[in-house]
């Protein structure tokens, strides 16, 4: 093995969702964090730049109107005012007239800005919504084990948001202040360069101010966009198990670990605003102390003749707006930082690749009534590179058409096995082939219909029992439907319900008992109709007489495609025309099950055990 290189060990620190839980980054790292965020807005962006220069050029006029106010209120004081003491009204009315004009404009481009830019930020919002979406369900199971439900709703939802109110307000708030404080600069200059440079002075500590706010409230708003995300996942997972909860009363103990994220979130949050608190003061301070040096500097020239009194009040004017909207660049300062911070752990999350990949080029599996052959060759195994290796090298055969029955151990890697053939995961080494073909190179559409896996989860999406069990073949008729609700004994059950086979199941099947979510499970992979089915304990909710049916059901629908069953009930395995016992990942046994029990290995004492069990 080579060692890591600098390149590739700043990257582990930063690709993808590296970096979620640092709060503080070095430099470098920080830098692609702030590249990586700057790209994703860029490209979020781009369909819209034509609205997007629109919008600015409004907001050009818009400040070019709001500019000539004082300048026109300085005219009327120093030139207006005298011209109609000395009988001449037409410069003030003209004055008059401007400035009402430049109030309409200002409004009216004012709210079209606001229209036009609240619709561009809204566009691009479900733009990313959709992409982390699609994204999301992309990413293989592996990555969502560890990322965890709740840190994808965190994105979706908190972290959208700050990106929203960055757009919505920060943006408008940004072009509005920057291009007055840089017209209101031109106007100072223009009215008095002594008074403008005195002025000017204020930018040195503004400057350093301005650098030491973006340090530290990007630090503070990462602080918060990860500790509400810890706040999210731990809420996520209490409700998700909130059965759990209450069976072992863990009610006080959660509410212990979740007061100890919000106090932690609440002193992130102050931070954030703390920083803002003091950036705020420090440029009004900054202003107030300008505008008495202005006044001071100012009367004394006007008591000496140097400068005109409508000159220093239009200055007076000017400065004070200057000074106004710093608070709104503190005010967008604050948006930008908590949209970066929220932007680098959703650009994150686009940025990971699924590893369970479709392939660029699919090969196509051959027709395949009776099944097809299955073989695991020097199959290798481990989930995670941190974690043990759980299947060590397994090479297996299986016929078309044969029903394996995989025995063993709790924990010997069982649904291991069953997982890699319906490709949640990929090999570590070597290759997991249907009909000779790499799982590798069959496209995802090809394997889904070919490979259909029924566990005890049993997840029911919301909607309807007819569209639960179609999931398995889409485009089936009711009469299709039915057919294999009948099957799997699920008909008579299904007809009782309320609305038949349209009643809704609700969120997770809560109307449902889970004997009954589990043959709808069945009814769906029936109708599915797949090459290969492997089912994982998936008769290990039913009750005896649904479990004969259901077995019934089994023999027929096993009779011409291969299978491969994990379960812990020996009438199910008595139906395999071949049994596995799997140790630590190995195979240890392998036969007919008749075969199998009259020996003295691990399925000849189970087998025993089942038999006292049931005497
Ligand atoms: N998602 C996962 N991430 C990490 N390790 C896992 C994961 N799933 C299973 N394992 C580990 O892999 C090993 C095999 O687990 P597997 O679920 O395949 O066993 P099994 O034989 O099906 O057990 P059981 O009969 O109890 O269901 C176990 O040590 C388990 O801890």
């Amino acid at each position: 093995m080579t060692a890591p290189t600098d390149q590739q060990s700043t990257d582990d620190q930063w690709r993808g969702v590296a970096a979620e839980d640092t709060e503080q980054v070095d430099r470098v790292v920080g830098l692609k964090l702030k590249r990586r965020s700057l790209a994703l807005l860029g490209s979020l962006l781009r369909p819209h730049r034509r609205w997007a220069a629109l919008g600015l050029a409004m907001v050009v006029v818009e400040n070019l109107a709001r500019l000539a106010g004082p300048l026109l209120i300085a005219v009327v004081i120093d030139s207006g005012i005298p011209a109609v003491l000395r009988g001449d009204p037409t410069v003030l009315a003209w004055c008059v007239v401007a400035y009402a004009a430049c109030s309409v404009a200002t409004a009216g481009l004012g709210a079209a800005f606001l229209v036009l830019s609240g619709r561009i930020g809204q566009d691009l919002v479900l733009d990313l919504r959709q992409r982390m979406f699609q994204h999301a369900q992309r990413l293989s199971l592996s990555f969502h084990e560890t990322y965890t439900s709740g840190r994808v709703i965190s994105r979706q939802t908190t972290d959208v948001d700050s990106l929203n109110e960055l757009l919505e307000i920060g943006l408008n708030n940004l072009m509005t202040s920057v291009l007055s404080a840089v017209g209101i600069t031109v106007m100072l200059l223009t009215l008095d360069l002594e008074l403008a440079g005195l002025t000017l002075l204020t930018s040195v500590p503004l400057y350093f101010a301005t650098r030491w706010f973006l340090r530290r409230s990007n630090q503070a708003y990462r602080g918060v966009s990860g500790r509400t995300a810890t706040v999210i996942v731990h809420y996520v997972e209490t409700m998700n198990g909130m059965r759990a909860v209450q069976a072992f009363r863990r009610e006080g103990r959660n509410k212990s670990i979740m007061d100890g994220l919000n106090t932690r979130l609440r002193s992130s949050a102050h931070d954030s605003l703390d920083v803002v608190a003091t950036f705020i003061m420090s440029v009004r301070l900054v202003g107030n102390l300008s505008l008495a040096a202005v006044l001071a500097v100012g009367a004394f020239r006007v008591t000496g003749g140097t400068l005109e009194l409508g000159v220093l009040t239009a200055f007076t004017l000017y400065l004070r707006r200057l000074f106004d909207p710093l608070d709104e660049v503190a005010m967008f300062a604050s948006a930008y930082s908590s949209a970066i911070a929220a932007l680098e752990k959703i650009s994150g999350l686009l940025q990971e690749d699924p590893t369970v990949r479709e392939p660029e080029r699919p090969r196509a599996l051959p027709p395949h009534r009776g099944g097809l052959p299955v073989e695991f060759s020097g199959t290798e195994f481990r989930y995670r590179a941190d974690t043990p290796v759980v299947l060590p090298e397994l090479d297996l055969a299986i016929p078309a058409g044969q029903t394996v029955a995989l025995v063993g151990p709790t924990g010997a890697g069982k649904s291991t096995i069953a997982k890699l053939l319906a490709r949640f995961y990929d090999p570590t080494a070597g290759q997991v082939l249907l009909a000779g073909v790499d799982l590798r190179e069959v496209s995802d559409v090809e394997l889904r219909r070919s490979v259909v896996m029924v566990t005890q989860e049993n997840f029911l999406f919301s909607g309807s029992v007819a569209d639960n069990i179609a999931l398995g073949k889409p485009e089936a008729s009711r009469a299709e439907i039915e057919s294999a609700a009948r099957a799997v004994g699920a008909h008579e059950f299904i007809s009782e319900l309320p609305e038949g086979y349209d009643t809704d199941v609700r969120k997770r099947g809560g109307r449902l008992s889970a004997g009954q979510r589990q043959v709808i499970a069945f009814a769906r992979a029936f109708l599915a109709d797949p090459a290969v089915l492997v089912l994982d304990e998936a008769t290990s909710s039913l009750d005896l007489p649904t479990e004969r049916v259901v077995q019934r059901a089994l023999e027929s629908v096993l009779a011409d495609r291969t299978a491969l069953i994990i379960a812990h009930r020996l009438s199910t395995v008595l139906i395999a025309d071949r049994v596995l016992v799997v140790t630590d990942g190995r195979v240890t046994e392998d036969g007919d099950p008749a075969d199998l029990i009259t020996g003295s290995g691990h399925f000849a004492a189970l087998h025993d055990a089942w038999r006292d069990s049931l005497a």
